[in-house]
């Protein structure tokens, strides 16, 4: 197969393949980037595999990047892009594909393919826009088919988180699974265990966001992956319910937030529950707005003051759990309402701490309180925001 027109993101790289090449090396685009041109997807990087050692590569570029020397990786940076150019080469027992343990150069672009994970990222391309396709990808492309280039088991020994990129694949690309591929899966998936919580994360949340989240669930949980990874190992009844939803999740904050509703964690579990996958802070502490709302959301109508402290993006984020979960509410009432709040922040109000102190208050903690109910007030539209109007309700307390 031969491209006839490349984008220019390949364009824009090709002088680089050029320069190697006219030092007698061999240079190819590799991974992701070619599928993606096949698939018509956006590109989002360029990788370069090549022949010439890292110390060669340096020694033809200007500007470079140690970036992995030792596990054959040197960044160029050319007219304003930067390029990762690896070293063909084979690997073993390594965490992350990019800084392998074991590192064993190899003679030609053949040896490297053929410990990539999947037949479609096992594609090259030359600079003429010709395919190198050792493994079929591109029938496999065709096909819709997320197989393990050779032999499966050999691949998953060699990554693990390959096991977790094939579901994520089969999410994003909407790919099914080859049976081979799949049964290696269940029959390794314990190897997960070896992998850091950080790298499945990622995939994890790639899987479940992607556009066929609910089908790459399923193969998720009946390849028993789900049992190795923090909080789900027994819980696949639970998780069950995600494959069958009506919609599946295109935020983050909206995935964890169903994953802990359908594991049904009490509020005060979900710190842990987030701390054991990693998240950030930020992510943590949404998610748990967003779970408590939810609980409010299908107990009763949320006051004005309950919409007024959960605020906007939780709001929306809540109104996103509850439809993909199927919870009958009615968004844009909520919505409208919340639109119409006197006040959507503190700083809206027209009075603090120091004007009660003014009025005649005692510093210390009741000042909060009062503090807290003038707000409330404000936001429920019984007291207006306004200082003539505050000062005479609180003239009670004077
Ligand atoms: N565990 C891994 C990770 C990566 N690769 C190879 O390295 C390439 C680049 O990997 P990466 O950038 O992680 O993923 P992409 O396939 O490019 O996909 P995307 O960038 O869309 O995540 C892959 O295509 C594949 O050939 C691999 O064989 N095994």
């Amino acid at each position: 197969m031969k491209i006839d027109k490349l984008p220019k993101i390949f364009l824009d790289a090709a002088p680089v393949l050029d320069k190697l090449e006219e030092a007698g090396f061999e240079a190819y685009f590799v991974g992701g980037s070619v599928r993606d041109l096949i698939l018509g997807h956006h590109i989002h990087d360029i990788d370069i595999a090549t022949s010439a050692y890292p110390e060669e590569v340096k020694n033809l570029f200007v500007k470079t990047i140690d970036t992995g020397i030792k596990h054959g990786t040197v960044t160029v940076l050319y007219n304003g892009n930067s390029y990762e150019i690896t070293t063909f080469r084979t690997e073993s027992g390594y965490q992350d594909f990019r800084r392998p343990d074991h590192v064993t150069f190899v003679q030609n672009l053949s040896e490297d393919i053929k410990r990539r994970d999947f037949t479609i990222n096992a594609l090259a391309m030359n600079t003429r826009g010709e395919i190198i396709d050792f493994y079929d990808g591109l029938g496999d492309i065709d096909k819709q088919l997320i197989r393990a280039v050779g032999d499966p088991v050999q691949r998953f020994h060699e990554d693990a988180l390959r096991m977790m990129r094939a579901v994520r694949f089969m999410s994003q690309l909407k790919f099914k699974l080859e049976d081979k591929t799949e049964q290696a899966i269940l029959d390794n998936h314990l190897l997960l265990k070896n992998i850091s919580i950080e790298r499945i994360r990622d995939e994890f949340v790639k899987m479940g966001i992607g556009s066929n989240a609910r089908t790459a669930f399923e193969v998720f949980l009946t390849t028993k992956l789900s049992e190795e990874v923090p909080h789900f190992a027994g819980k696949s009844k639970l998780l069950e319910v995600f494959p069958k939803l009506q919609f599946s999740p295109t935020e983050e904050t909206s995935l964890w937030s169903i994953i802990i509703i359908l594991l049904k964690l009490p509020n005060d579990k979900i710190h842990e529950f987030m701390r054991a996958w990693k998240n950030s802070n930020a992510m943590t502490d949404e998610v748990e707005r967003v779970v408590s709302f939810f609980d409010i959301l299908s107990e009763k109508t949320p006051s004005d003051y309950d919409l007024f402290k959960v605020g906007k993006t939780t709001l929306l984020n809540t109104i996103d759990v509850a439809h993909i979960l199927g919870q009958p509410i009615d968004s844009k009432v909520l919505v409208d309402r919340y639109l119409a709040l006197p006040i959507k922040s503190t700083d809206e109000l027209v009075i603090d701490g120091r004007f009660l102190i003014q009025a005649g208050f005692k510093p210390g903690p009741q000042l909060g309180v009062i503090l807290e109910e003038i707000k409330e007030k404000v936001v429920d539209g019984v007291l207006e925001n306004n200082q003539d109007e505050i000062s005479l309700y609180i003239n009670k307390y004077l």
